[in-house]
């Protein structure tokens, strides 16, 4: 058993975890992986204590076949929504055909996703940025008239595989458009985990001048082994929600060369340590992580996973 060590003054004492792996986790999979597993790897997160949980995505088959099953997957997560009320099972939506989708699946969250670059934007949803915005309008009026909350994503906030070095400034405006529009939190993604501490700062830096802290999320990919670097930066300028993919498990098929977010198990082992309190049980995150790595065929991508293991023995 971890136990939460003693809590560091200048840092928050409780951080939100939004796991990611049934969904950016899941989504660039190249073999299939079955509804069942996608559900079975979801009540063993809900075991964990994880209450915020991506569990899919309304957007086209064609672009990402992985989540085609997203109306199968509403179905499935009603019996796990009634016996878990406090837990949350947010979806992609980025347009009204998706959100129409997610609506008839009863769901209680969306998100829409942007970009702070046009050539990711073009490449991820197929339009610029400006477009996006104006596909996003429509989604977050209908949500909002049936009491549906919205969650905005900006991706390649500290690089773009397309355009390269990303302003602070950039990352700022995009944010700002979605907060404006009326999204509750915006996440703020390393797609490509190329970020280093000192530029996540500068970001979440400018980001905060325009959008309270306290609705910011941070959302790194573990590419160059950053993530939990970059992630104490972002804790040290009061970001208390973090996305994180159970197994280190992901990548987004529109960014070439990206890796998972960073694993849940790794993050919750760090907060632990700094006494910041998550509510998730890191033994059985492990076993949720072994899970899904075993039915993928592989290891989980974390370290704090493969240690828990290899003591286990
Ligand atoms: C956005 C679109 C749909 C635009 O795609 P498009 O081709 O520009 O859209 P369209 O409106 O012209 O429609 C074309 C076809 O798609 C269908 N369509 C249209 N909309 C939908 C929908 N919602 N659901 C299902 N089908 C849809 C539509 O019905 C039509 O079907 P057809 O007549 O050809 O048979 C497309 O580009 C797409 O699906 N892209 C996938 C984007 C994606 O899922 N990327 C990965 C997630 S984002 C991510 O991972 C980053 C993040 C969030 O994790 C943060 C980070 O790490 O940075």
């Amino acid at each position: 058993m971890v136990m939460v060590d003693d809590h560091i003054e200048h840092l928050p004492s409780e951080v939100r975890i939004v796991e990611m792996g049934p969904r950016d986790g899941l989504q660039n999979e190249k073999q299939p992986v079955s509804t069942e597993v996608k559900v079975e790897l979801i009540k063993r997160l809900i075991e964990t204590g994880e209450k915020h949980i991506e569990a899919t995505a309304f957007v086209s088959p064609k672009w990402v076949p992985q989540m085609s099953d997203h109306h199968e997957m509403m179905q499935a997560l009603k019996p796990l929504k009634e016996a878990h009320p406090d837990v949350t099972f947010p979806v992609l939506t980025p347009n009204i055909k998706g959100f129409e989708g997610a609506l008839a699946g009863n769901a209680e969250e969306v998100a829409v996703f942007a970009a702070a670059s046009e050539g990711f934007s073009q490449k991820n949803i197929n339009c610029s940025i400006a477009e996006s915005i104006e596909r996003f309008k429509p989604v977050v009026a209908e949500a909002k008239k049936h009491g549906i909350k919205v969650r905005g994503y900006v991706s390649c906030v500290l690089g773009c595989p397309f355009d390269g070095e990303i302003a602070p400034e950039q990352v700022a405006k995009v944010a700002k458009d979605l907060y404006d529009l009326g999204c509750y939190e915006i996440s703020l993604g390393d797609t490509i985990g190329v970020g280093t501490p000192a530029k996540a700062k500068a970001m979440i830096e400018a980001v905060s001048k325009v959008v309270p802290v306290d609705k910011l999320a941070c959302h790194f990919h573990d590419t160059y082994g950053q993530a939990l670097a970059n992630l104490y930066a972002c804790l040290e300028l009061g970001v208390t929600t973090i996305d994180s993919s159970v197994a280190g498990l992901g990548g987004c098929p529109y960014a070439p060369g990206a890796t998972g977010n960073v694993a849940t198990e790794d993050v919750v082992y760090m907060l632990n340590g700094l006494g910041i309190k998550t509510g998730i049980d890191l033994d059985k995150l492990v076993d949720a992580g072994v899970y899904i790595s075993d039915q993928l065929g592989r290891k989980p991508v974390s370290r704090v996973a493969n240690a828990v293991l290899s003591k286990r023995k």
